[in-house]
C-alpha cells in the first residue's frame, strides 16, 4: 500500500497493494487498522455506488451538518476527482485538489470531513464507489457551483458536462456556508 501526498495535506491519495495472477487481481479496498495508521481518521458508516456515462459531472457536494469524510475509488472506467477545502480555519481554505482515479491505477482518494467533493467522467462509463463517515442527510446537503470562477477548477472538460438539475444550480463559492 502506498500513500501519496496531494496539494492539500489532509487529502490522501492511496494505492492499495494489488495482487495479480493468471486469474486477474485481488486488492483489499479498505482495512480499518491500516487506513487509520496512514491518517484516515474516521469511522465509515455508509457505502455508496453510482454509475455514470462519459461527460457526467457530479458535484460539488457536501453536508454542512453531518459532514462526511469519504474514501472514493473507481471500479470501472476513469474519472477526474476533485475535493475543495471549505474549512475556514484551514491554510488551504478555498483551495482544490484533484486526482485521476481509474480501474487501472486502482487509486483511492481520502477526503476528510469539511470538503466539497465532485467528479467528472472521462471514460465511456464510470462505476464509482465510496465509503462515507456519516449518513446521508439530504436536508443538510449543499451544492457548490462546479465551475465557480473564484475556484477556477481545471476540469478536463471537452464538452458541456451532463449535470443533475441540482448541480446546474450550484451556489457560488462566495455565497456558500463554510466549516469553522
Ligand atoms: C448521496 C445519496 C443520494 N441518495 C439518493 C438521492 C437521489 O434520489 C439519488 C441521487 O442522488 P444525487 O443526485 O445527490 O447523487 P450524486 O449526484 O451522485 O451525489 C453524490 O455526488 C457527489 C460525488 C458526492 O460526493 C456525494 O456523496 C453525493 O452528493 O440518490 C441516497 O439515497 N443516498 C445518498 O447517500
Amino acid at each position: 500500500m502506498e500513500v501519496r501526498p496531494t496539494s492539500i495535506p489532509d487529502v490522501l491519495l492511496i494505492k492499495p497493494s494489488v495482487f495479480e495472477d493468471a486469474r486477474g487481481f485481488f486488492k483489499e479496498t479498505y482495512q480499518e487498522e491500516r487506513y487509520h495508521k496512514i491518517g484516515v481518521g474516521v469511522q465509515f458508516v455508509q457505502d455508496n455506488n453510482s454509475r455514470s456515462q462519459r461527460g457526467t459531472l457530479r458535484g460539488l457536494h457536501y453536508q454542512l451538518e453531518h459532514s462526511q469524510g469519504k474514501l472514493v475509488q473507481v471500479f470501472r472506467g476513469e474519472i477526474f476527482d476533485v475535493a475543495v477545502d471549505l474549512r475556514r480555519s484551514s491554510p488551504t481554505f478555498g483551495k482544490w485538489t484533484s486526482a485521476i482515479l481509474s480501474e487501472h491505477n486502482h487509486l483511492q482518494l481520502y477526503i476528510p470531513p469539511g470538503f466539497a467533493h465532485g467528479f467528472y467522467v472521462l471514460s465511456e462509463l464510470a462505476e464509482f464507489s465510496y465509503k462515507c463517515s456519516d449518513y446521508y442527510f439530504p436536508e443538510h446537503e449543499k451544492t457548490l457551483l462546479w465551475n465557480d470562477p473564484q475556484l477556477d477548477i481545471e476540469w478536463p472538460i471537452t464538452e458541456s458536462p451532463l449535470l443533475s438539475e441540482k448541480d446546474q444550480q450550484g451556489i457560488p463559492f462566495s455565497n456558500i456556508e463554510y466549516f469553522d
